[in-house]
């Protein structure tokens, strides 16, 4: 029996050698952690805690560089955070795949924007590129701006009044210490929601919406399964743990049903308005006329959905599963990234005085105090210093600390072969936290933007072909949120300090502790 299991252990060895043998040569000069047979390095990746993933990060980066190889079992994958090799990967116009990291989402997603690839991913990227023209976003920043007025109103209660001072708000901080997190969250969900499908599903106001807390349950289940490493299988997630695969697959059912129904409704709406004749400007071909003639009303707002609706592909229209695949794109990709950027830089003003006040100054000249005028795109694109602060933050703490592709081809970079089949793993947060090309990376300096030695070292839309379709909506969204809560308040330093860890993008352990004053 013991020669038995021997000889089998022996042979698998054997074939693990041979597996690996000719990846290896050519990875020869790459160094990386020690690569046991069979296991490889998963050692390293099982002996970490799931929310210690980040520090597993910056361990390899420190330990072996910032190109390191590992083996996990059978796959061989590169952790990169050199920026010539993220501007080779990302700039290439063929090495789109993503690796396997995102099939967890498959399910939910199906071949949406974020999951496909190959032609038609190129497809569906022409298709929707429209759907985030300057005009369409400008329509836009009005649900921002409402959805950030809520926002602000809600910390209202914890907030100190105006001629408060800082040592009697610092000697009661228990009382004035706000985590914003649950705040944020409903309101970047209110703001998806009738962007994305021109629905209002008032999160912020009715918590106990059933939309909402199925999407929350879906991220918490997206996150157990990936932290996890044999719930990555559903076959293994529905032998080993039943009840959560049952959840699973109900809350999956709930979420596209919903999307679905929403797409039916739009879609006879749509029919019926052109049968109602208001589509005599039917065939004119800007945004705005298009909003025009299919709701019969100057100026209607148009959502993400609706542009999908209008969509063809080879003159044909998108079907109601290539929509539903896109608008629960929007929902996964739109709003917990846009929560992590508005929470992360709302913490850094709140610690860094000095930043606030220049920003508030701008703030006062470019939109005003006035807190019942609407914000629009202009203002906010001209509010270039809170451009900078929200850089900053996204330098420090990028929402996606990591991005992963999977090579479909051998590529060369610095005449070293990267083979076909190698699952990269971009490490965005090691990159732009390296004080080789951010002197102090971890002080908050707007200004630093200014000289940017690489467009590469610092990427936290992505670059290239695939960047992120969002980058422009997210950046109006998350400055209309700066802006009014800057107008109602004074940002202040209570509470405990930020801990990143990744869930699903990146978030704090703690939340985002900060206090307020009122400014008026
Ligand atoms: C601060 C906010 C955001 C950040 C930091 C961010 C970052 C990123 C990054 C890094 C990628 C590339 C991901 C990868 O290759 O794995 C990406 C892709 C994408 N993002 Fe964003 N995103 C944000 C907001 C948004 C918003 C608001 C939307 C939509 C409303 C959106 C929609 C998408 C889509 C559809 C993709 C896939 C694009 C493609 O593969 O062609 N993102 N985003």
């Amino acid at each position: 029996m013991l020669v038995a299991i021997l000889s089998f252990f022996a042979i698998l060895i054997i074939v693990d050698y041979v597996w690996k043998r000719k990846t290896n040569q050519l990875l020869k000069n790459i160094p990386g952690p020690l690569d046991l047979p069979i296991l490889g390095s998963a050692w390293l990746h099982l002996s970490a805690k799931p929310d210690e993933l980040l520090k597993l990060a910056y361990y390899v980066t420190t330990n072996y560089g910032r190109v390191v190889k590992s083996w996990v079992l059978h796959i061989h994958a590169l952790f990169v955070s050199d920026p010539k090799y993220i501007q080779a990967i990302l700039s290439h116009p063929t090495e789109i795949k993503k690796n396997r990291m995102y099939s967890l989402l498959d399910k939910w997603l199906g071949e949406g924007l974020l999951t496909s690839h190959g032609p038609k991913w190129l497809a569906r990227r022409r298709a929707i590129t429209p759907a985030f023209h300057f005009q369409i976003l400008d329509n836009f920043v009005n649900i921002f701006d409402q959805q950030a007025a809520i926002f602000a109103s809600k910390l209202g209660k914890n907030s100190a009044e105006k001629n408060t001072s800082l040592e009697e708000i610092t000697s009661a901080a228990m009382n004035y210490t706000v985590d914003v997190e649950h705040f944020i969250a409903l309101a970047t969900l209110d703001v998806i929601c009738e962007t994305a499908m021109g629905v209002k599903i008032n999160a912020q106001t009715d918590e106990q919406c059933q939309y909402v807390q199925n999407l929350i349950e879906m991220q918490h289940i997206f996150l157990e399964r990936f932290i996890r490493l044999p719930y990555r299988s559903e076959f293994l997630l529905k032998i080993l743990n039943p009840k959560l695969y049952a959840r699973y697959r109900k809350v999956m059912g709930a979420l596209h049903s919903f999307t679905e129904n929403i797409i039916k409704e739009r879609r006879r709406e749509m029919l019926n308005n052109l049968q109602a004749g208001n589509n005599d400007k039917h065939n004119h071909k800007t945004l705005e006329t298009e909003a025009t003639s299919v709701y019969g009303q100057k100026k209607q707002r148009m959502a993400l959905l609706d542009i999908l609706l209008s969509s063809t592909i080879d003159q044909q229209p998108l079907t109601d599963q290539d929509i539903r695949e896109e608008v629960d794109t929007f929902m996964f990709e739109g709003h917990d990234t846009t929560k992590s950027g508005i929470g992360f830089t709302l913490f850094c003003l709140s610690r860094n005085p000095e930043v606030q006040k220049k920003l508030y100054e701008e703030l006062k000249e470019v939109i005003g105090v006035d807190v019942s005028a609407p914000l629009t795109y202009n203002k906010l694109m001209d509010m270039k210093y809170m451009d900078k602060v929200i850089k900053e933050s996204l330098r420090m703490y990028p929402p996606v600390p990591f991005i992963g592709r999977q090579l479909v081809q051998d590529l060369y970079i610095d005449n070293q072969c990267i083979p076909k089949g190698t699952s990269l793993l971009l490490g965005i947060m090691t990159m732009q936290n390296d004080a080789e090309y951010f002197p102090e990376p971890h002080r908050f300096i707007p200004e630093r933007n200014e000289a940017p030695q690489n467009n590469f070292v610092f990427v936290p839309f992505s670059a290239g072909p695939r960047n992120c379709i969002g980058q422009r909506f997210a950046m109006l969204e998350m400055k209309a949120f700066l802006a009014r809560t800057m107008q109602f308040y004074e940002l202040l330093p209570l509470g405990e300090d930020v801990e990143p860890t990744i869930s699903v993008v990146l978030k704090s352990k703690n939340g985002w502790q900060m206090g307020f004053r009122k400014r008026h």
